[in-house]
């Protein structure tokens, strides 16, 4: 089983480390533009083999697509990260051509692969990924929910005091500052609703700090963040290839569930060896909905400013 990342910064390597030290993969393929950058990265990755007892071999590509041919999953990670200060969507000047030419490419050597859109803005980069390719839209899934999720979660275990692997809790809608949506109310702590323990006051203060969790790394590191968004990539990666159907929030085009038509946003979805199989109706309250209405529109005025 192959799986190629293309971009081999931050994110990327941290994907190829995470697929690696699973053993999922018998081979990894980095592919990046800056010459021998990728290479280095796998180089200097293939030496943690013994040390972390993997058997995955990591191969490094300077911009050449024929070494990624018949990969089963393409996780894209090409383009820039946001600097303190700078937004998600402020990205899109830049990453769009990236992600746009890397998708065509892709699908020229790899046609059946399965894509998982990390670039941001993401949903809007799915979205291109999707049109741009013409593959099945099972076949594409954006990630951020997944990494947005798994940081509420933190933050809840952080103010329940307890262990985060008892935390449940998922965020939807767009992958900004302002599009997520952390659903408290369904949020449990092994299956008792956090509402239980927190107060209403505290709940916001943890979706809040869910929601700008991003920016407040990019402040604090001086770039975005890169060991969770790897995790969260390897995460997807890891459920297409062992068909683990396990339920995760992602970025996917909608044709009318939860009520959104021609739009990528996040959703939960059940992610196996076909991609996405199917969305998950949380029956959100009126309130949610609003919410999700809203973000959504957000993600199409981005959508807008794609050249199609
Ligand atoms: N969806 C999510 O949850 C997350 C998304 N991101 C996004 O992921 C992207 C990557 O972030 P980092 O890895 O931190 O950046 P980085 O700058 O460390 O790495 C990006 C790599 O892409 C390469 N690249 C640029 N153009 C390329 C092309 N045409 N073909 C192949 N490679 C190309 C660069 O040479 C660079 O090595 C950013 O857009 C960032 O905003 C980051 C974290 C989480
Ligand atoms: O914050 C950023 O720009 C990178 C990202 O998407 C995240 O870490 O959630």
């Amino acid at each position: 089983m192959k799986v190629t990342v293309v971009g081999a910064g931050n994110v990327g390597a941290s994907v190829a480390e995470y697929v690696a030290m699973k053993d999922i993969a018998n081979e990894v393929v980095l592919l990046d533009i800056k010459e021998g950058f990728a290479e280095g990265k796998a180089m200097d990755l293939n030496q943690c083999a013994t040390l972390n007892g993997f058997n995955t071999r990591i191969v490094g590509s300077t911009n050449d697509y024929s070494k990624t041919a018949g990969s089963k999953v393409v996780v894209i990670t090409s383009g820039i990260p946001r600097k303190p200060g700078m937004t998600r969507e402020e990205l899109i000047g830049t990453n769009a051509g990236i992600v746009k030419t890397v998708t065509e490419n892709i699908i020229k050597y790899s046609p059946d692969a399965i894509l998982v859109v990390i670039s941001n803005p993401m949903d809007t980069m799915t979205y291109l990924s999707a049109k741009s390719s013409g593959l099945p839209k099972n076949r594409i899934i954006g990630m951020g929910g997944a990494l947005d999720s798994a940081r509420f979660r933190y933050r809840l275990a952080e103010a329940l005091e307890c262990n985060p692997n008892d935390v449940q809790g998922v965020v939807i809608g767009g992958h900004g500052d302002t599009t997520m949506i952390p659903l408290t109310r369904l949020a449990t702590y092994n299956s008792t609703p956090v509402s239980n323990y927190l107060s209403e006051e505290k709940l916001e203060e943890v979706a809040k700090a869910t929601m700008v969790g991003g920016a407040t790394l990019t402040g604090l590191l001086g770039t975005s963040a890169w060991y969770a968004p790897g995790a969260a990539g390897a995460a997807v990666v890891e459920s297409i290839i062992r068909d683990q159907k396990r339920l995760i929030s992602c970025s996917v085009y909608l044709e009318g569930e939860y009520g959104q038509e021609d739009i990528c946003v996040g959703v939960p979805v059940i992610i196996g060896k076909d991609g996405w199989e199917e969305v998950i109706d949380y029956k959100l309250n009126d309130d949610e909905k609003a919410k999700f209405e809203a973000s959504c529109e957000a993600v199409r005025k981005m959508n807008n400013a794609l050249e199609l």
